[in-house]
């Protein structure tokens, strides 16, 4: 959320619980970037959930729903049911939106692709995540879509943990959103 959103719905009400029911896991655990911490949020019991799932494409697609863009997408695999839901969540309101995945490495055979599904090249996209920590993988993911001749507009989180990754996407020229707060669920 940004200081101008804070008004809360049913949906994101509905997320946070199921975020605390299925993903808050407390314990001593390494993150992707290599530190350490007291809780994980395993956000792929949430986003592979299903009842869950079409809750994330609504909150998600509210969150950004003034921002310009028709393709969604971040590195593969946190964002992959991210971007999936809200596809699926603009098809339930007869809207479109194509989605893409950025592999972690250009795959080595077949198309020897890096970035699957929809074309990104010239085109106004979403970078999103399930959680962001240091938001080192969303940046990854947001350079290799501007190598590609992408343009971001901005970058769009489930779950932020306020530990640096607003302060280095924003460095990045892109503004960031979360839908739901450590604080929300009761955790930092
Ligand atoms: O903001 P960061 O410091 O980059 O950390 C957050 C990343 O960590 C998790 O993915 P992980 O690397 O565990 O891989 P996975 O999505 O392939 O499971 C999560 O899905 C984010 O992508
Ligand atoms: O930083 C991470 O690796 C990370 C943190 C977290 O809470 N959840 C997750 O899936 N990854």
């Amino acid at each position: 959320m940004t200081a101008e959103q804070t008004a809360p719905t049913d949906d994101r009400a509905a997320l946070v619980e199921h975020i605390r029911r299925l993903g808050v896991v407390h314990g001593r655990v390494t993150l992707a970037s290599g530190r350490e911490a007291d809780y994980y949020v395993d956000m792929r019991r949430v986003t592979l959930d299903g009842a869950a799932a079409p809750v994330v494409g609504r909150v998600m697609r509210e969150l950004v729903a003034d921002w310009d863009f028709d393709a969604v997408g971040g590195l593969t695999l946190g964002a992959d049911p991210v971007a999936t839901a809200m596809l699926h969540a603009a098809a339930a309101t007869g809207e479109r939106l194509d989605a893409f995945v950025v592999r972690k490495e250009q795959k080595s055979h077949g198309m020897q692709r890096l970035i699957e599904g929809t074309e990104v090249a010239g085109r106004r996209v979403l970078a999103v995540e399930d959680t962001s920590t240091t938001g080192g993988s969303v940046l990854t993911a947001v350079e290799a879509l501007r190598s590609a001749g992408a343009e971001v507009v901005g970058v769009a989180v489930i779950v932020d943990r306020d530990t640096g990754a607003r302060e280095k996407i924003e460095a990045a020229g892109l503004p960031y959103r979360w839908a739901v707060s450590a604080a929300d669920l009761g955790l930092g």
